[in-house]
């Protein structure tokens, strides 16, 4: 079996938490475009979807699910979205597509997220993955020396702006042995709009694509 196969498996699992008449909080990545995918199949159940990034919203409204403004949303019921790394106790790492801080933001008003990934995101320790940061342009060389203090090898993801119109600072070489105080930490750094660890909000459910089916995971 394909990584991609067992990032559909998952993605299609994602389907049965969706309930009708809600709307859905949409990710972004690769295996999200399977669950976007899935979703589609019920577009005339729900009322809808938020969407984390441009490109989820493009996707969606091709396949006819209307996108709402979050700020119009008071409630959303599942979130659903990818992950670079999670580890056991469901932190994640996110932001490869550098949709980090939208992420962050619609997870923060859903009541469950439900993390969807192949069997090769998951880890025992956080930090293989560089760790993004999503940083106002103007920031960035002050964020990345607070960076190194804080032990990590920061490098500028070139030609990428985000979807906010910020940049990306990639951090290699960290082990991240306390994700909800390292997330914090980071958050802190004056110029920092946020950054790619989800651990002080991590996942609820997790769904896991592997050449035997999908594993389903709860804490
Ligand atoms: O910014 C991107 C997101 O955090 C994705 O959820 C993450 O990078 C995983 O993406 P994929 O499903 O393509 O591996």
């Amino acid at each position: 079996m394909t990584q991609d196969e067992m990032k559909k498996a998952a993605g299609w699992a994602a389907l049965q938490y969706v309930k009708q008449g809600t709307i859905v909080g949409v990710g972004t990545g690769s295996t999200v475009n399977h669950f976007i995918d899935a979703l589609a199949t019920m577009k005339d159940d729900i009322e809808g979807a938020v969407s984390s990034s441009e490109a989820s919203t493009k996707k969606l409204i091709e396949l006819g699910i209307e996108v709402f403004d979050l700020n119009s949303v008071d409630l959303i019921d599942v979130y659903v979205d990818g992950a670079d790394e999670i580890n056991d106790r469901m932190d994640m790492i996110k932001g490869g597509g550098a949709a980090l801080t939208r992420e962050k933001i619609v997870a923060a008003v859903a009541k469950k997220f439900i993390c969807i990934v192949d069997n090769t995101k998951q880890v025992p320790i956080l930090g293989d993955f560089p760790l993004p940061v999503e940083v106002i342009p103007m920031a960035r060389s002050y964020v990345a020396r607070e960076l190194v203090k804080l032990g990590g090898d920061p490098v500028y993801r070139q030609g990428v702006v985000t979807d906010n119109g910020n940049v990306i600072l990639d951090v290699y070489n960290m082990q991240i042995l306390d994700p909800k105080v390292m997330e914090t930490k980071i958050n802190a750094i004056v110029g920092v709009v946020t950054n790619g660890l989800f651990a002080n909000r991590g996942a609820d459910v997790l769904l896991v694509g592997t050449p035997d089916g999908v594993n389903t995971i709860t804490l």
